[in-house]
């Protein structure tokens, strides 16, 4: 496991000074370091239309300590700074960085759901305008067959020997549940919680005229998952403009031309 000085912070008295900042926390050469690494990441969401006008953004847990890093609320996420970043310890819930005349992103008690209900290593959620377009197309659920892409999603099963992720094939369906939008960001809690029970396999959920989250066991793997699923809600929308319903199977299409 990667070590970095902020593994050697003692959670107790990191506590004691939350309010003040805590810069030993962010502080850190390493591009990969949770504080860099989302300030990287959305400006890369931001140039892909996904956190663009403060929406979307990414929290990361860090894979050494176990911190969550999660940036303010309200702020342009492309512009963003490791010192802006609030750091919370994952077991008690209690924040050990507080940066001062901010508040934590809303999507927090989202971001909290996925690493609690799914173990996340890293949760992204953005304004993506073809999660959006499938979300006024499809009801409960976006579903899609048979496209290359499929092949770099999670199927929910694990390989017996090795314990790695088994993702789908080509021949397999991905179903992505949809739930419906909230005035505010954090009364979506109840609706993704229950969209995490009724869907064990999931690894997004798609909130209507909103956005999508998208969630995986390291921020790597949450970073092509969001990618991946974001190219297949484009095509999926494509496809439906077509007539052709995207879950349709190899060859059927040429019926609905
Ligand atoms: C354009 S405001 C969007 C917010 O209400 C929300 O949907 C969002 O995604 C970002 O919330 P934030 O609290 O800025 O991290
Ligand atoms: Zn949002």
């Amino acid at each position: 496991m990667a070590s970095c000085f902020c593994d050697k912070v003692n959670i107790k008295e990191a506590a004691d000074v939350a309010g003040s900042p805590n810069d030993a926390l962010i502080s850190s050469q390493d591009p990969r370091h949770p504080a860099n690494l989302i300030c990287t990441l959305c400006k890369m969401f931001y140039y892909n239309n996904w956190v663009t006008g403060t929406g979307g953004g990414i929290s990361i847990k860090h894979p050494g300590t176990g911190h969550i890093y999660i940036a303010p609320s309200g702020v342009q996420k492309e512009q963003l700074k490791p010192a802006d970043m609030f750091v919370m310890d994952s077991t008690s819930g209690a924040y050990l960085r507080t940066p001062q005349s901010y508040k934590p992103s809303a999507c927090t008690p989202l971001f909290m759901s996925c690493y609690k209900q799914r173990n996340a290593g890293a949760v992204i959620h953005t304004h993506s305008q073809h999660a959006v377009m499938c979300s006024l197309i499809f009801d409960k659920e976006l579903r899609i067959a048979n496209i290359e892409q499929i092949k770099a999603i999670p199927s929910g099963k694990k390989d017996a020997e090795t314990g790695k992720d088994i993702n789908l094939s080509f021949f397999d369906t991905l179903v992505i549940p949809i739930i419906d939008n909230t005035a505010h960001e954090e009364d979506l809690t109840e609706g993704l919680q229950e969209a995490l029970q009724k869907y064990p396999n999931a690894t997004a959920v798609i909130v209507r005229r909103h956005g999508i989250y998208v969630w995986g066991p390291s921020v790597d793997k949450a970073k092509v998952y969001n990618e991946a699923i974001d190219y297949l809600m484009e095509v999926a929308w494509k496809m439906h403009q077509l007539g052709i319903p995207p879950d349709c199977g190899i060859g059927e299409e040429k019926k609905y031309l």
